[in-house]
């Protein structure tokens, strides 16, 4: 494996209890992903995108093959780092709970499709964005608030808002919220579920050109998971999609969406095409 990868991805699958019967959700998924890059999953409901995206940010267990991440060393760390592989990638299944909570809460994101699952509700806005700081260690009241105000002005929020309880915001600013809430740490992966379906449509164009400038800005790796092939052209360099929990096409966006192979992903493409 190179050792500049982010996140490695070899055979993951995961199964599922079905009509009494074990069915795979997702299966024999492999790829890499490097600093900076912008991953897109894309495919019809049930295809297997959600499944895969908890696989990748250790919120499920695989039931096949594995998922590496490059963990840092970092201050403040709970639990001990386990040993690492030659090329410095570890196998998620290797790591505590503790050290694999603290990656969620600091080095990680996860935006959800619907903010109020990624959100504290009965916190105020600026709290929310403080709380992460505060897994990192940070204690000043001062400083805490002075970067929720910083991190509201960058994905726009007024910040005179900082006080109220986030379901007070409307769903477009609960989800500018929800990301700022998990930018404020600096994380180098931010996994997204659908983080604009649902909005309304201008509202989710102003927040995907965010999402678009946060990302360049930030140099941040993301997977993204969209059954929205726009969102996919707007925001990854690279896109993989999926059928019945497969990946039948993989490579760069422009490649994928203007010249597809597999006659599913021309069905896609053609469908989006088609007034
Ligand atoms: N906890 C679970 N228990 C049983 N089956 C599950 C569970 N989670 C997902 N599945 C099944 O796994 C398959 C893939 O679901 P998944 O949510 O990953 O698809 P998806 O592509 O994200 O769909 P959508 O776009 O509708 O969210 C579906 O058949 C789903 O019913």
């Amino acid at each position: 494996m190179n050792s500049d990868l982010l996140l490695s991805v070899r055979g993951a699958g995961k199964q599922f209890m079905q009509a009494n019967r074990l069915r795979w959700a997702c299966r024999d998924v492999s790829f890499d992903l490097y600093p900076g890059e912008v991953l897109a999953v894309v495919g019809e409901s049930g295809s297997g995108k959600s499944t895969l995206l908890r696989l990748l940010a250790a919120r499920l267990a695989c039931d096949a093959g594995s998922v590496h991440y490059d963990v840092r060393e970092e201050a403040g760390a709970a639990g001990a780092a386990p040993a690492r592989s030659a090329a410095g990638l570890v196998n998620l299944a290797n790591l505590s709970e503790a050290r694999l909570r603290w990656l969620a809460r600091t080095d990680w994101g996860f935006v959800e499709q619907h903010a109020r699952d990624g959100l504290r509700m009965n916190v105020s806005g600026g709290a929310n964005i403080g709380e992460r700081m505060m897994a990192l260690g940070s204690r000043h009241y001062g400083k805490l608030r002075g970067q929720a105000l910083d991190w509201m002005e960058r994905v726009e929020l007024d910040v005179d808002r900082i006080d109220d309880l986030p379901g007070t915001y409307s769903g477009g600013m609960q989800q500018r919220l929800q990301i700022a809430r998990n930018l404020v740490t600096h994380p180098r992966l931010v996994f997204m579920d659908e983080p604009t379906t649902g909005l309304d449509v201008s509202v989710q164009a102003r927040l995907l050109d965010l999402l678009r400038d946060l990302v360049d800005q930030l140099q941040l790796a993301a997977v993204i998971v969209t059954h929205d092939l726009a969102v996919a052209r707007l925001l990854a360099h690279r896109m993989l999609v999926m059928k019945d929990g497969q990946v039948v096409e993989q490579g760069l966006t422009d490649r994928v969406l203007d010249d597809p192979q597999h006659a599913y992903t021309q069905l896609l493409v053609s469908s989006v095409l088609t007034p």
